[in-house]
């Protein structure tokens, strides 16, 4: 049988240290308020090399009025002060997402789009929300799916980590972080706007992710309200055993911590679940994926 290994062979060694910033919504601020108080959060972030932002916090994940007058390009100002960010902290930065547009003040399409920074400030990696949350309103209806699953490797002096890239509902769906596997996935970044409600769900998910990969976790969460909707908070960072090794309340916050590509790589090996995995049944595609610039 031909087994696949690539979480033996995965490149990912070494530590990192990861922040995640939890932001607090306020409609009452404008996005540009709110960028320059979630660049004074990063300024206080020290000794790390990822820095993680919420999805859409922006704009409001739940803000579905502005969506369009505030949507940005990859060019737009507020990435280019983020990407500024990076650059001056030689921090990557995982930008959390944004209602991205191809040009802005049009009727042209729209996604919820993460970016990734790396350490010298250069947008290194994109990807467009796969899974819509929403069912009947929002954005099922406002902004079209992307249809591919995206990795990027975060690689600084001290460590490198293969890394996956989702956000907010796709946490509902393994087979998307089971997919990311088969490019050696050892990190995966979650950042959304998950409502208080289902704070339960958001924990035990994202512990879950993380035991059946044998992968970190990191979810950055928002807090404070959205027009009806209150934010969870609870951002967590999740080892591959399903520990949380940090997790936020319902305030905004920044939690950090060191994740460890070597420990990582010998909990894969003394308790080798993966190499027992039946994808010649299930028939997971097998595909390698690259860095995606959109
Ligand atoms: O799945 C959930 O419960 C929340 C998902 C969500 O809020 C989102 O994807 O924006």
């Amino acid at each position: 049988m031909n087994r696949m290994k690539v979480w033996d062979s995965s490149p990912s060694s070494g530590q990192l240290e990861v922040a995640a910033v939890q932001v607090k919504f306020d409609s009452a601020e404008s996005p540009e308020g709110r960028i320059s108080r979630v660049e004074d959060l990063m300024s206080d972030v020290v000794d790390a090399d990822l820095i993680v932002l919420p999805e859409l916090w922006f704009h409001g994940a739940f803000s579905f009025d502005s969506w369009r007058q505030n949507a940005v390009t990859l060019d737009s100002s507020v990435l280019s002060r983020l990407s500024k960010v990076a650059r001056d902290q030689e921090v990557w930065l995982h930008a959390g997402s944004f209602v991205q547009t191809v040009h802005t003040n049009s009727d042209s399409d729209m996604w919820n789009t993460s970016v990734l920074f790396d350490a010298s400030g250069t947008q290194h990696t994109t990807y467009k929300k796969i899974h819509r949350f929403g069912f009947t309103e929002g954005e099922p209806t406002l902004v079209e799916a992307g249809d591919e699953p995206v990795t990027a490797v975060v690689q600084t002096d001290t460590g490198t980590a293969v890394t996956g890239l989702t956000t907010c509902y796709d946490l509902r769906f393994p087979e998307l972080y089971r997919y990311m596997l088969k490019a050696g996935t050892a990190l995966h970044v979650v950042p959304a706007a998950w409502p208080l409600s289902r704070v339960p769900h958001w924990e035990v998910l994202g512990r879950a992710r993380a035991i059946e990969n044998q992968a970190y976790v990191v979810q950055c969460n928002m807090a404070g309200m959205d027009h009806q909707t209150e934010y969870g908070g609870h951002s967590q960072i999740v080892d591959p055993n399903g520990e949380i090794l940090a997790q936020a309340g319902v305030e905004e916050a920044v939690i950090q911590a060191r994740l460890d590509f070597d420990r990582l790589a010998e909990v894969r090996r003394s308790f080798p679940v993966l190499q027992d995995q039946r994808a010649d049944i299930w028939s997971i595609r097998d595909q390698s994926m690259g860095n995606v610039i959109k």
